[in-house]
């Protein structure tokens, strides 16, 4: 029986593809497998030895210490993309929030008082005060052409907008989804410069922490519009509030509340609602669980941030799973003791990415205990399971 701790509230479609007769899931559980969570923060909780993998139902994984878990062999596994509309979408209604004034016109609206007559007349007089502007022939930044950067930038394009990306690391994949009028920019400031809305769209780190700032800022255009539906940290929150209140920027749209943000009257705050969609939570639930199940029964490895990619069809019902640092004679050292314990190999898949390494083995006889426990002394070898 493989038991799952669900940390958050996980989409029950996921959820259903564990079978009842091999798995219990439950958020309450005794020496979990495998954790599946949301944007639980697990840097300071005490992960019990017995969990082999972690899977966060969405994309962002800065809530997990993945360092902690590669040392422990433990896969980390995200569900790409599977969130990318919902945040499209939202990245759409800020965008629309924000340059047409409508939540301070709507607090206007139920703040209206008198008769319907009185308020017909007092409509006309404050409306002059929430005149916006309009998307088409704007230019839209877009910080980070990922999953979701590349579906916002292609949805601006559809809209009328200019568009222009700035992603270093952009992939082959995503370069052939964007939009070929999308333009390129060098540099964050480059892109900065030319944008009447930015939106960003990459993950938490110490490389995009405070990303914007003051002097970023100030680079801008006047009364540019910043949406950050990424994460707390990447907008120096100070420095945007400073900027709005220096009549600098126009508005800031955010999907991270602060005391700061959720009462000033330019700000536009959610409480973190980006993947908030039955339909991207069903996504990510549905992904996170295959990949789960597949790992734990399987030992395979797909959407994992801090492992390589692994899939071997079983050739046998005796198959060994092995994380190690990746560094010479590794496999070499395996499969001695797999032939001084008499076990024949019948299929063998080993896969790199940085630092680690992690190997699949299919044997011709059960392994023993005994053998599993002298794999595990090989200096270097993080985890080895029998599945
Ligand atoms: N608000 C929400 O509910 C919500 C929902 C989903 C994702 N997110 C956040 O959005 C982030 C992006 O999600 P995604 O699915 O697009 O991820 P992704 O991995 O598909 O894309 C991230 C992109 O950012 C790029 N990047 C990294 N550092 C960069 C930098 N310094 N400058 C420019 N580009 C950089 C990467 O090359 C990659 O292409 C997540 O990490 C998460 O923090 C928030
Ligand atoms: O689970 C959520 O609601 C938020 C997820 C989001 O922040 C992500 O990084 O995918």
């Amino acid at each position: 029986m493989y038991k799952i701790q669900t940390l958050n509230n996980i989409s029950v479609k996921g959820l259903e593809k564990f079978p009842r007769e091999t798995y219990e899931v439950a958020s309450e559980i005794q020496n979990p497998d495998a954790y599946m969570l949301r944007s639980l923060k697990l840097h300071n909780v005490d992960i019990p030895e017995s969990v082999l993998a972690i899977g966060r139902a969405g994309a962002g994984v800065n809530n997990i210490p993945i360092e902690k878990m590669s040392a422990r062999g433990v896969p980390v596994f995200n569900a790409p993309g599977a969130n990318a509309n919902a945040v499209k979408e939202l990245v759409l209604t800020g965008m629309l929030l924000g340059c047409r004034n409508i939540c301070q016109a709507w607090e206007c609206a139920k703040n209206l008082t008198g008769d319907d007559e009185s308020i017909s007349k007092e409509v006309e007089q404050v409306k002059k005060k929430f005149v916006g502007f309009e998307l088409p022939g704007r230019t839209l930044g877009v910080i980070g052409l990922g999953a979701i950067g590349t579906s916002v930038a292609n949805m601006a394009r559809d809209l009328g907008m200019n568009v222009v990306g700035y992603d270093p690391a952009l992939t082959v994949e995503r370069a052939w989804q964007l939009s070929s009028s999308i333009e390129s920019a060098n540099t964050v400031d480059e892109l900065l410069a030319k944008s009447d809305f930015v939106t960003i769209h990459v993950p938490f780190n110490e490389g995009t922490k405070n990303l914007i700032n003051a002097r970023r800022i100030n680079t801008m255009n006047d009364n540019a519009i910043i949406l950050n539906f990424s994460r707390n940290g990447i907008v120096n929150d100070e420095d945007a509030v400073e900027a709005l209140n220096a009549g600098k920027l126009y508005s800031y749209i955010c999907d991270f509340p602060s005391n700061l943000l959720k009462d000033h009257p330019r700000v536009i705050t959610l409480p973190h609602l980006g993947a908030s969609t039955g339909e991207a939570e069903e996504n990510c639930a549905i992904m996170i669980a295959d990949q789960l199940k597949d790992f734990l029964e399987n030992g395979n490895i797909k959407n994992s941030v801090n492992f390589p990619q692994v899939k071997m069809p079983r050739v046998s019902g005796y198959r060994m799973a092995i994380a190690n640092s990746n560094v010479p004679n590794m496999v070499g050292q395996i499969s001695s003791i797999l032939a001084e314990t008499g076990h024949n190999i019948l299929d063998l898949l080993n896969k790199s990415r940085g630092d680690l390494a992690y190997t699949l083995l299919d044997v011709d006889t059960e392994i023993t205990k005994d053998v599993v426990d002298q794999i595990k002394a090989i200096d270097g070898v993080l985890s080895v399971r029998t599945i």
